[in-house]
């Protein structure tokens, strides 16, 4: 990489306007600038807000309106054009392809990766009555926690994570879904009352990651987000992302999966060992396909549980329900 010539610079970044979306991309700020005053780089930095079409539609079911990077288009075309210097995303909604001259500059340390319930009464999905009312509108969430409790009555239930919680109360749920991330980076990890295992329901491809895009030939920021790319989550989000890209799913469809990084490979500095579960699963909970593998090539690694699970059948789960 070309290194970059480092003078005074407004670097305009833009995000979404939820509450998270808001919170978190103020935190990678706070990150950057850190390290850009570290580094004696003279960055300021300011928020763009960019409505994307999934905030236009919050009120509709998601896996209804389909298609890919619905959180993220409108953003990476203001990259595109110059209107932004880099984007914060939820790695979790990101698409596998990114659009030519774009880039991932940095994955930042990823938080924790699993789901969790905010329930009515306290307690897990083991304290949940016979037959009780969970919202969660994520296919993979409602095949995995199906498959976990029959009885459960999944319902759909949209919106940011505070209308969510609130439609605990207000509509009479037992139970929400919600990323343990997304509770945890708006200070709100006191509303948890239980994590799932991942065992028991395996997190969306990169959840609790963040994704910082860039353009490809802004050798300033890649230098700059460089420093804020941890190595473990980058390992074993992109074993994950490659799973993803390979079974060409977007985040509504009953995918999940999880890498974890292992022990580094003796006399291979640098290389480590990867374990990683992948899962594909029909909406009710009736067929459930996984696969656990090891590898240290994380690309590699995200192919051979697709293909595994392809030889299985996920193929076919897939085009049933449109994936
Ligand atoms: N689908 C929306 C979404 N995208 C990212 C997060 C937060 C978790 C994360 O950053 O992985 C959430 C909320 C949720 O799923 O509860």
């Amino acid at each position: 990489m070309e290194a970059g010539k480092q003078g005074k610079r407004v670097i305009v970044v833009g995000t979404r306007q939820s509450a998270l979306a808001l919170t978190q991309t103020g935190q990678v700020i706070d990150e950057l600038a850190r390290i850009s005053e570290e580094h004696g780089f003279d960055y300021t930095f300011e928020v763009k807000k960019i409505v994307t079409k999934g905030d236009r539609i919050l009120d509709v079911t998601l896996s209804k309106v389909g298609g890919k990077g619905l959180f993220v288009k409108e953003i990476e075309q203001a990259l595109v054009d110059g209107d932004i210097d880099l984007a914060v995303h939820s790695m979790k909604d990101m698409p596998y392809e990114l659009p030519e001259g774009l880039m991932n500059g940095a994955i930042p340390k990823r938080v924790d990766p699993r789901d969790c319930l905010v329930t009515r009464e306290g307690g897990g999905l083991d304290a949940l009555p016979l037959g009780a009312r969970v919202g969660t509108s994520s296919l993979r969430r409602s095949c995995q926690l199906k498959h976990a409790r029959p009885d459960l009555q999944l319902e759909s239930i949209r919106g940011n994570i505070d209308s969510r919680i609130r439609k605990l109360e207000t509509e009479g749920f037992d139970a929400v879904v919600l990323a343990s991330a997304g509770l945890t980076r708006m200070g709100w990890q006191d509303r948890i009352s239980a994590n799932i295992p991942v065992d028991v329901c395996l997190p969306a491809v990169g959840q609790g990651a963040l994704g910082i895009e860039c353009r490809e030939t802004d050798a300033q920021i890649r230098e700059l987000l460089s420093l804020l790319n941890d190595n473990e989550t980058e390992l074993t989000v992109r074993a994950e992302r490659s799973f993803l890209g390979s079974l060409n799913g977007g985040c509504q469809v009953p995918i999940g999966a999880y890498c974890m990084r292992g022990e580094e490979l003796e006399g291979q500095s640098g290389t480590y060992n990867l374990i990683m579960t992948g899962m594909v699963g029909s909406p009710d909970g009736a067929v459930l396909l996984k696969e656990v593998m090891q590898g240290s090539d994380p690309e590699q690694l995200g192919k051979d549980v697709a293909a595994a699970l392809i030889a299985r059948g996920a193929d076919r789960i897939l085009a049933d329900i449109g994936g």
